[in-house]
């Protein structure tokens, strides 16, 4: 489920790490911050980790380096392959935020960076579901993502993108399902989540929810 835009991945794994380091103007904004970003999600994270949507392992790295025992889950296969050629000793499997391997141990934290927002609002919430039932009492969903306060900041992220001629980053905008701060919010609270927001940079936001 969600994985429309994998073939985009397939192709982006080599490049990658590149666009996350500001090489590509067009993303240098999405990813202001981007190892500070994903050492906040790791110092939230407590005990076993399932991450989902690993990319190339950067945010499993920082996991793994906070001692957490980390098991990934990303459908795109170029990119199961970056990551396992980075950090050899970790697991990453085929899976995706609905679609995946039932744990073998209990999890305490369900963790992503820059991912989730490749499920539609109706997917976010089915997945959520299966994460409340999944976690640990007091069990953790730790996200980054790009949100937005409101529609209309969405649609004037995409005017400026459209302005600046950066038109894969306004393309993506408008396919991909970047949802507001409230229906994320109401997707959490309606299934047992007590829910904080952090804004990160001028797109991204880390989610903390913890399982009531
Ligand atoms: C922008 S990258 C983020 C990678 C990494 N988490 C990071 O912070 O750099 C998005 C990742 O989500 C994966 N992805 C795409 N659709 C997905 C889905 N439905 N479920 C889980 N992961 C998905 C992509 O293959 C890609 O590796």
């Amino acid at each position: 489920m969600g994985r429309e835009f994998l073939g985009l991945f397939d192709e982006w794994a080599d490049s990658y790490d590149d666009s996350v380091a500001g090489i590509d103007p067009q993303y240098k904004d999405v990813f202001e911050n981007y190892d500070i970003i994903l050492s906040r999600v790791a110092k939230c994270a407590f005990g076993n980790i399932l991450e989902f949507g690993a990319g190339t392992g950067n945010l499993s790295k920082k996991l793994m380096e906070s001692g957490y025992q980390v098991t990934g889950i990303e459908p795109s296969a170029a990119m199961r392959k970056k990551a396992s050629l980075k950090l050899p000793s970790l697991s990453f499997l085929e899976g995706d935020f609905i679609n995946f391997p039932t744990p073998a141990e209990p999890v305490h934290t369900i963790a992503s960076s820059f991912a989730f927002h490749h499920l539609t609002d109706s997917e976010k919430e089915e997945a959520v579901i299966q994460y409340a039932e999944l976690l640990q009492p007091m069990g953790k969903i730790v996200f980054a993502d790009t949100l937005f306060e409101t529609d209309d900041h969405k649609e004037f992220a995409i005017n400026k993108a459209q302005n600046q001629e950066f038109m894969d980053l306004a393309e993506d905008l408008q396919r991909e399902y970047y949802t507001t701060l409230s229906e994320m919010e109401r997707i959490f609270k309606v299934n047992g989540f007590h829910v904080t927001f952090e804004q990160m940079n001028d797109f991204a936001w880390l989610i903390i929810a913890v399982k009531k």
